[in-house]
């Protein structure tokens, strides 16, 4: 938009206030009622193409408007009006002087506001929560940039009902039932972040961590990297904000820890709950700070004598450390002043977890803060996780600079002031790109290959144990896989190999204890995977990707070194000669030895439940880690397993690696390792691909070496990274991933187990994105066969492979018959789940694009006419 611009014949744009990931919120003249408003136009979504889509949108953005425009109560902006201009969808509201708690925060320097002024804050929005919460509405995505603090001291929620449609539209939580809401990453609650039912409590664990920002000058999670705070949130107890800031009186800590328990049913029921709370702690105060804090002007705190002042300015300071002498004492008072200190502001703040230094500086190198540089020059890049910038977590919201548009807009060209522009995934995606309750794509070879994370980047205060096993879509298993520690190298006869974790030679049972018998393979071997062996990744699925007691059918107990694959070119009883057991000199069969990634047939390689003795029998890193493919120059193609951690260190001696790690520490680290994929779970949420993918690669790669190449956890990382990489377009190496999971699911689980046809649903996907229509048709066929005997004609998972089908033909440009095979689709959905499930809706938008292609224009017409009705 430009300024002029008259809107609906109607408001005229004057001035941008600022740019959002929604829209932009520009000052206004009402010229019908001649008074200044504020409007936020939406971002423009019409380049899509896909008119039943931006019906339904429309329809939700007029619910959602009226929806805030019924509520009335000080603490919220009123909304006036709202419409579409000729495909522009605005809001009108009032136009509130003053600044909102993100610019407050940046304007001063990020310290934290004097006490007073967060208790104002807090039992204001707090009064707003109550009563909205009473009329059923939940925010969503409060944070700092949408609490505004008008000139007189109000404070003011903003975006009631729209961070509901962002979150409708902009994750497309409905479209594919995941439920994840579109939140911003520093103050989004546990079960957003969970992808769970999401409900008032969550604004309240939300408003817990605006109030510690408010209170300490940092978000309770700061950490290097995205999921350092995803896991913050989900796993971490925040440090109590007065280790921060020791002079915050005890009541106030109480309510922000209160807040932000993280088990909704631990946190208030209602904001009104707070009062009480709040009131002691304003009891704390001393008497001149009691009150609501003076205003004069819109800038922040005023001095004694009722100027505006800086919060970082000296007097700011005086101030706040004069309320400090209240409470805390010299040394409360030192406390604050430090703040002041550059060293102190340019270290870790509070709420970092795990961010050392190397991240650091990756977070730097990520350009420049959008924010306004008011804040020191250092102190920002250093504690500020790059990612988080151009999410708009905590950080300003004034739009005047530049800000990296969040995925799910970035493939739309603007509109507006042309500051959208960017690439990205396409969105949304279809229902058959998520066939799992997180949408699954593909990944490659590549996946592997990244360095997993160094362990000092991981949370400090990670918990040892899983928090809540099963409440995230791949919780750590209540007790560790059956995988003993690996002894002391020292404890293994010299020349001997190793056998890893509880690999079994044929015939040999494992003694006590993990040790291993002479002659065994070395661990390292299984994670250098040789010739020929293939990668595997891909899907993600919505759950541990084995039963509680995991009995790895094929795997015995999970075999931590690589599956066989077919066909290889081993001995027939899988025992290796003794040279085979370094990598230097294993027997890595030449690439022709074995079919490449592409030679094997997406089908099932074993009959079901085969209980494939050559995985069995295999010594781990023997010839054939299916993670991995090892170049005969002993380079690490795409998708290995990397190099660095399992390198066969000269001499034999052990890798660095979780084989060896204590026995007491392996739980612990499988924990970690379980938000962490977790993490990387709630990036791809996020639409953070590239993040996503990083993180489910170093857990893969971990998992790898700790569990092995076909342990059901290795697994499921490798999927969920090969996911991600086909979220960012590598559909090559997406389908690397997807084909060799399948296959080593197949080999493991059985052909026809859920988890083996999710994987290749996955292929099957990739295929069809790679124009391998044909291929991608015959294994959809072969899918919707196994998924109907395994789960019945009507289940979800068979309507999903049979959209996939109906895909694949159109790719085929069989569109009658895919049509067909939509219109069954959508009637059984219709049946089962409903005529306004976003499943049931995805295969009607499926019908009415079919008809079009067929040319039969006014029928199309009809179905996304009863489509935009339907949402
Ligand atoms: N009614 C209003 N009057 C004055 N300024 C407003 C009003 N509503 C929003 N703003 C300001 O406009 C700016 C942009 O707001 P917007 O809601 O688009 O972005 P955001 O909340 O920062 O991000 P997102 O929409 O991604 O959550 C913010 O600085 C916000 O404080």
């Amino acid at each position: 938009m430009v300024p002029s611009t008259l809107i609906h014949d109607r408001y005229r744009l004057l001035e941008l206030i600022g740019r959002g990931g929604m829209g932009e919120v520009w000052r206004a003249h009402d010229e019908s009622l001649g008074r200044r408003v504020a409007v936020k136009c939406l971002k423009p979504l019409a380049q899509r193409g896909d008119a039943a889509f931006l019906r339904v949108v429309r329809e939700r953005f007029r619910r959602e408007a009226r929806v805030a425009a019924s509520l009335q109560h000080k603490g919220v902006t009123v909304v006036h009006d709202f419409g579409d201009d000729e495909g522009l969808l605005y809001l009108v509201m009032e136009l509130l002087e003053g600044r909102n708690l993100s610019q407050l925060l940046e304007e001063s320097k990020r310290q934290p506001l004097p006490v007073s002024e967060v208790l104002d804050v807090a039992e204001q929005v707090s009064a707003a929560l109550a009563y909205t919460h009473a009329q059923g509405v939940v925010h969503r995505d409060l944070k700092p940039a949408n609490v505004m603090r008008t000139a007189d001291g109000t404070v003011k929620i903003c975006d009631f009902g729209i961070a509901r449609l962002a979150h409708d539209i902009g994750f497309t939580a409905k479209l594919t039932g995941t439920g994840i809401a579109m939140g911003t990453p520093h103050y989004m609650s546990p079960e957003q972040i969970a992808g769970t039912a999401v409900d008032h409590r969550s604004d309240l664990y939300s408003f817990g961590c605006v109030l510690y920002e408010l209170a300490t000058g940092a978000p309770p999670f700061t950490g290097g990297d995205a999921w350092s705070v995803l896991v913050g949130h989900r796993d971490v107890p925040p440090e109590p904000p007065r280790s921060h800031r020791p002079e915050l009186p005890a009541p106030l800590e109480e309510v922000v820890s209160w807040l932000l328990s993280k088990a909704p049913e631990e946190r208030p029921d209602d904001a009104a709950d707070l009062s009480a709370r709040l009131a002691a702690a304003r009891a704390c105060l001393p008497a001149r700070s009691a009150g609501p804090a003076a205003y004069a002007g819109s800038m922040g705190p005023a001095d004694s004598a009722g100027r505006a002042i800086s919060a970082g300015s000296p007097a700011f300071v005086g101030q706040a450390a004069g309320e400090l002498a209240g409470w805390g004492g010299a040394a409360a008072r030192e406390a604050l002043l430090a703040w002041e200190d550059p060293a102190v502001r340019g270290g870790r703040r509070p709420g970092d977890v795990g961010a050392d230094d190397a991240r650091d500086g990756e977070a730097a190198t990520e350009g420049p803060a959008p924010g306004p540089v008011t804040g020191p020059a250092e102190a920002a890049p250093l504690w500020m996780p790059g990612w988080a910038r151009g999410m708009g977590g905590g950080l300003p919201a004034h739009g005047l600079l530049a800000r990296r548009t969040p995925p799910w807009v970035g493939a739309e060209p603007s509109g507006l002031s042309g500051q959208w522009a960017g690439g990205g995934p396409a969105w949304p995606p279809t229902a058959d790109e998520a066939p799992a309750a997180v949408a699954v794509s593909g990944g490659g070879p590549r996946a592997l290959s990244a360095a997993p994370r160094a362990r000092s980047t991981e949370p400090r205060a990670l918990s040892a144990e899983p928090r809540t096993p099963g409440a995230s879509s791949c919780a750590a298993p209540a007790d560790p896989p059956p995988v003993p520690a690996h002894p002391p190298h020292a404890a293994h006869p010299p020349g001997a190999a190793h056998l890893s974790g509880a690999a079994h030679l044929p015939g040999a049972a494992l003694l006590p204890g993990g040790a291993h018998p002479p002659g065994a393979a070395h661990p390292s071997h299984a994670a250098h995977p040789p010739a020929g062996a293939r990668p595997s990744g891909g899907a993600h699925l919505p759950g541990p990707i084995h039963p509680p007691n995991s009995g790895d059918p094929s795997c015995g107990a999970h075999l931590p070194g690589p599956i066989h694959p077919p066909n290889a070119a081993l001995p027939p009883d899988g025992a290796h000669p003794p040279a085979a057991a370094h990598p230097s000199h294993a027997a890595h069969p030449s690439a022709g030895a074995r079919p490449s990634g592409s030679a094997h047939l997406p089908g099932p390689v074993h009959a079901p439940n085969s209980g494939d003795p050559s995985c069995r029998a295999h010594l781990p890193g023997a010839a054939h880690p299916s993670g991995a493919v090892h170049s005969p120059d002993g380079a690490q193609p795409p998708g290995a397993v990397p190099p660095s951690n399992t390198a066969l260190p000269p001499g034999g001696a052990q890798p660095p690696g979780g084989a060896h790690l204590p026995a007491g520490a392996r739980p612990a680290l499988l924990a970690v390792l379980a938000s962490r994929h977790s993490a990387g779970e709630s990036l791809g949420r996020l639409g953070c691909w590239g993040e996503a993918y990083e993180a489910h690669a170093a857990v893969a790669a971990e998992r790898y070496e700790l569990l092995g190449a076909c342990h059901p956890d290795t697994l499921t990382s490798r999927l969920a990274a090969g996911h991600a990489l086909g979220r960012l377009g590598r559909w090559e190496e997406a389908w690397e991933l997807c084909h060799g999971v399948a296959l080593d699911r197949a080999r493991i689980f059985g052909d026809e187990h859920p988890h083996t046809l999710s994987a290749r649903d996955e292929s099957a996907g990739c295929l069809r994105r790679l124009g391998r229509a044909a291929e991608a048709v015959e294994l959809s066929r072969d899918l919707v066969a196994a998924r109907t005997r395994v789960s019945g004609p009507a289940a979800p998972a068979t309507l999903r492979a049979l959209s996939g089908l109906g895909a694949g033909l159109g790719c085929l440009g069989r569109w009658e018959e895919a049509l067909d095979m939509h219109r069954h689709v959508s009637s059984l959905r219709h049946r089962v789940l409903g005529p306004a499930d976003p499943e049931t809706l995805a295969s009607r938008n499926e019908e009415a694009h079919c008809l079009e292609r067929l040319g039969r224009g006014e029928e199309a017409a009809r179905v996304y006419r009863a489509l935009a009705l339907r949402s």
